[in-house]
């Protein structure tokens, strides 16, 4: 299994190159060179199987030989041992035929913790093997950055740097990061906005002496490793409503774009998946884009749904790679015409996009009702990012089951789930204590030189 650039111009790698590598060196992302397929019989084999097998058999093919198949399932075992919930991501039913995929029963109550950490435990391993010591620099806006400091603290061969916006996590997000007291961990509050951290940290990896020099890698969606693991809760959920046999469709609460690239890349593997539809806060660029076909950054508008509050999509990238018809030169073109704010996507990648995904748009006010009504309905309380899910898939609710991704625990944002039901959701007992707990914090400027002389003063 080869792995290929979305800008075309950057060495193909193995896996197990694509993950330790992190940005491409012509500025792109990694994406396999042909994507694996699972034939309706394989699909319909994995009902029943545990999230761990059914996570062996999704990833695998993807993998090369990097690790024997006994190593990955007992790194697969571990990652997912912590999990709060034995069924790992369960589905509940909002409504008829309207589903809701809790992916916050993980360690920092988010998604993240899915993909984060099985590519902890997988980095690991590789580190073992060649005996190396990386630097790990990653943006945030709220929950990355947590998955992340949870999944690499401790580690003698790592160190790891966080950006989050300063002010522009909730509190709860900001004190995951800021209190581990392990000397590998270094959380860094940026003076700018979530797109400011993302861009300082391709910047670092753009500057290949910095690069080389401190080793760096990368444990944001630009990490194909991340969107991988992500793959396999989409294949989970569907075959417990009945595919292959069944179609489904999903609305994901997006900003990076890596998780509904993630269920893309389950449809192009054979899981009969019928509607991708975005759902975004009132930082809606990519619902603007697809309506208009004008990709045009205005300004990241701080939501209650802060972790969704992003005008560079990251892994959109991707999407226009698979839309151009795999044409690294295009990508490369709208990457630079994006450095001055805005691009144009061309008819034909339009219709390609709009083949795959649906999208829709969630206000604030909608935000805060969707969180007072589905409580009133099912019972369930639902974060801000959740909420966003839940009011753009009942926009788009057919005759298809719909499963919406709820991405994390409302405990990650009581003021604004407070603000809309009355109720303040508690965090578990294993985390009673983390207002209680020192922080230790460096504010930074948005500026490169200045991050970059810091990381290499303390690694
Ligand atoms: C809680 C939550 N929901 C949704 C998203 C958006 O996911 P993605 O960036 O993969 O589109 C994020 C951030 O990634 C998040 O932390
Ligand atoms: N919402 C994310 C932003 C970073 O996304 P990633 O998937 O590229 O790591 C966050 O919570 O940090």
């Amino acid at each position: 299994m080869h792995y290929i650039s979305t800008r075309g111009q950057a060495p193909v790698l193995t896996f197990g190159e694509a993950m330790m590598t992190g940005l491409a060196r012509d500025g792109g992302l990694y994406l396999p060179e042909t994507i694996p397929q699972m034939g309706a019989a394989e699909i319909a084999a994995l009902a029943g199987q545990s999230y761990e097998e059914i996570a062996f058999r999704v990833m695998r093919p993807f993998m090369g030989d990097l690790f024997t198949e006994d190593e990955f399932r007992e790194l697969i075992a571990k990652a997912y041992a912590g999990f709060g919930h034995a069924a790992r991501a369960p589905l509940v039913q909002l409504a008829p035929n309207h589903f809701l995929l809790e992916l916050f029963h993980g360690p920092t109550l988010a998604f993240k913790d899915f993909a984060m950490q099985l590519i902890g435990q997988m980095m690991q391993a590789a580190l073992a093997k060649t005996g190396e010591r990386i630097t790990i620099v990653g943006a945030t806006s709220g929950d990355t950055g947590s998955a992340a400091i949870e999944a690499f603290k401790g580690l003698s061969n790592v160190d790891v740097f966080i950006l989050f916006p300063h002010g522009r996590v909730s509190e709860v997000q900001r004190r995951q990061m800021t209190t581990p007291s392990d000397s590998n961990v270094h959380a860094l509050a940026l003076d700018g906005d979530f797109d400011d951290c993302q861009a300082r940290v391709k910047d670092m990896f753009n500057d290949f002496a910095f690069r080389d020099g401190v080793r760096l890698a990368g444990v944001n969606s630009i990490n194909w490793a991340r969107v991988l693991a992500q793959v396999v809760y989409y294949f989970s959920s569907a075959v417990s409503l009945g595919a292959p046999h069944r179609k489904v469709s999903f609305t994901v609460p997006t900003g990076n774009f890596g998780d509904i690239f993630a269920g893309y890349i389950a449809k192009r593997m054979g899981l009969p998946i019928d509607r991708l539809v975005i759902a975004t806060n009132q930082n809606d660029i990519l619902d603007r884009a697809l309506r208009s076909g004008d990709y045009a950054t205005d300004g990241v508008k701080p939501s209650i749904s802060p972790s969704m509050d992003i005008q560079v999509s990251s892994n959109f990238e991707r999407a226009l790679f698979e839309a151009y018809g795999r044409d690294g030169r295009a990508v490369a073109q709208l990457m630079a015409e994006l450095k001055e704010g805005r691009f144009h996507i061309s008819q034909g990648a339009l219709e390609v996009l709009r083949s795959h995904y649906d999208s829709g748009r969630c206000s604030e006010a909608e935000t805060r009702a969707t969180i007072a009504s589905e409580l009133a309905a099912s019972g369930e309380l639902l974060c801000p990012h959740g909420a966003v899910g839940v009011k753009v898939a009942q926009d788009h609710l057919g005759a298809m089951p719909m499963i919406t991704l709820a991405t994390a625990h409302p405990a990650k944002f009581p003021d604004a789930v407070e603000g809309a039901t009355g109720i303040r959701p508690g965090l578990p007992p294993r985390m009673a204590d983390l207002f209680d707990r020192p922080e230790r914090v460096t504010r930074v400027p948005n500026d490169l030189a200045a991050l970059q002389a810091l990381v290499r003063d303390r690694i």
